[in-house]
């Protein structure tokens, strides 16, 4: 593990789709930092004292959407934090922005095939805009949003995969 980490945007910020992986991640990468790690979803949760389905079914999608802006917009004076966002994060263009000033935004791709693949609880996971429709309409949709916001982009279905990814962002850490 090498020193830097100072300054302003001294965090790392994962924005991507449900199921890719940003907690998962996020927290081995914190764990190999010696960073802390911090999920968004699960602060809103804590907060609001429910879950997040629970938070949906009481507040509608645009209540959730919007808890999650004013969470995140709460995330000041942090170092060295890992933090991994919920997928529908990127609908607040003012969430981004303060992600962006606050840390650097790395957007985690891979297939929607293999996201799928990964989690078995979609229709349960209050997936925010999935309705009745596809992961990969989903996807369609949100891809230039994650692509916009972010600083950086890695590829989970690249070589090497989660483990390659995971070495690039310990290598992101370690220089900013
Ligand atoms: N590289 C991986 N290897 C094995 N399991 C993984 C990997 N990445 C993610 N998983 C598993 O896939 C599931 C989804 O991952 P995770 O919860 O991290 O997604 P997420 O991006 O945080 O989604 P959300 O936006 O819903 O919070 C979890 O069960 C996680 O343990
Ligand atoms: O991609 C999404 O729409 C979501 C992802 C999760 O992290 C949660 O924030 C919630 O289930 C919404
Ligand atoms: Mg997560």
């Amino acid at each position: 593990m090498t020193e830097p980490a100072h300054g302003p945007r001294a965090n790392i910020c994962l924005i991507g789709m449900a199921g890719v992986g940003k907690s998962y991640l996020g927290r081995r990468l914190a764990a190999r930092l010696g960073w802390t790690f911090l999920d968004v979803d699960e602060l809103m949760e804590k907060r609001a004292g429910m879950g997040l389905q629970q938070i949906v079914a009481q507040k509608g999608e645009e209540g959730f959407k919007a808890l999650e802006e004013r969470t995140i917009l709460g995330l000041t004076d942090l170092r060295r934090h890992v933090v991994a966002t919920g997928g529908s994060a990127v609908y607040s263009a003012k969430a981004m922005g303060h992600l962006r000033a606050i840390g650097h935004v790395v957007y985690l791709h891979d297939q929607p095939a293999n996201i799928a693949a990964r989690v078995d609880n979609l229709p349960t996971r209050a997936v925010i805009g999935l309705g009745d429709g596809s992961l990969e309409r989903l996807f369609t949709a949100r891809r230039p949003l994650y692509e916009a916001a972010a600083h950086l982009r890695l590829d989970l279905d690249g070589p090497g995969g989660a483990e390659a990814t995971l070495a690039a962002l310990e290598a992101l850490a370690q220089n900013i």
